[in-house]
């Protein structure tokens, strides 16, 4: 089901927020009619209704696709208010974090659901979405979640759900690591005497830029590493401390994915 198709039945998002908000805007961008959209979000944006998408009235009777975009805390208050709109065969489709299947077939115990865990690169199209459905979700419905989810950029499908909390604390969580790391380039550059505006500007080209480099076809990021680091240069200074066995940035990764997945399976629980 392409996105136009999706018109004739429409689409229910449930939360607008950061992250429902940025799917709808690539979903809208790629073809989907305001008009084939009802959000239900009790702090619906402004931007929805200068773009006529009803946020008020009547919930769509059978939607091809109900779209769950709420805190999972806030999930289990958000599921009652759906059941009648997925007794017409919609396809349940859900971003939170640690949610798990299981509480979504209890919710619709004859729906199709598929679990997906985007990040905010999403807001330019550049999200990385992996993607793992029910038994109930055949390969239709599959391909409408791909296609849902690769609005906003590329999507990967899971083999196992049980895969998703790393995958939550990888690459759902990763974007808010990696900014954390221009935080940091830029506290040190500040501390070397750059002025701050500079300090940002270079650290952000530097993100940008490596991380461009690092999705080319070709070197694997050890070896763009290497291609860095002059022996008895600058970089192999720097990277004595970032590389420590102890102290550098493996154990403290580890220990941050770890912590990100740990909280994925209290929220799931
Ligand atoms: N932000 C991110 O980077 C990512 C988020 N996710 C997942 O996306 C989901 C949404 O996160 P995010 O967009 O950041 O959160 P936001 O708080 O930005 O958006 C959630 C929205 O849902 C609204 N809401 C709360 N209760 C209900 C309800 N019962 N019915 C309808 N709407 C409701 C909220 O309103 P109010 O503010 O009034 O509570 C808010 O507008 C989460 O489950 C998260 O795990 C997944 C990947 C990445
Ligand atoms: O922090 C969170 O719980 C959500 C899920 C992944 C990114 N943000």
């Amino acid at each position: 089901m392409t996105l136009a198709q999706l018109n004739e039945r429409g689409l229910l998002l449930v939360g607008c927020g950061r992250m429902g908000g940025a799917l709808l805007r690539g979903w809208l961008d790629r073809g989907l009619d305001p008009a084939a959209v009802r959000v239900m979000d009790p702090a619906a944006p402004g931007w929805l209704a200068e773009r006529g998408i009803a946020t008020q009235g009547a919930l769509p009777e059978e939607p091809a696709v109900i779209v769950l975009a709420v805190k999972p805390q806030m999930m289990g208050a958000a599921l009652p208010q759906v059941t009648d709109a997925a007794r017409g065969g919609a396809l349940v489709l859900s971003v939170a974090a640690g949610v798990t299947i299981a509480a979504y077939e209890r919710a619709f115990p004859a729906a199709p659901v598929v679990r997906a865990m985007p990040n905010t690169p999403a807001a330019i199209g550049q999200a990385i979405t992996a993607i793992v459905g029910n038994a109930r979700a055949d390969e239709a419905d599959m391909a409408l979640a791909e296609t849902l989810m690769g609005a906003v950029g590329q999507v990967v499908r899971l083999t196992d759900e049980a895969q998703m909390d790393a995958v939550t604390a990888l690459s759902g969580s990763g974007p808010a690591y990696v900014f954390h790391l221009i935080e940091a380039l830029v506290a040190a550059g500040e501390a070397e005497g750059l002025p701050a505006p500079l300090a940002l500007a270079l650290a952000r080209a530097t993100v940008a830029g490596a991380g461009a480099l690092a999705m080319q076809d070709g070197p694997d990021p050890a070896a763009l590493r290497e291609a860095v680091t002059s022996p008895g240069g600058t970089t192999a200074a720097g990277l004595a401390h970032l590389m420590d066995a102890g102290s550098g940035l493996v154990p403290l990764i580890g220990r941050t994915v770890a912590a990100a997945a740990a909280r994925g399976r209290e929220l799931g629980a």
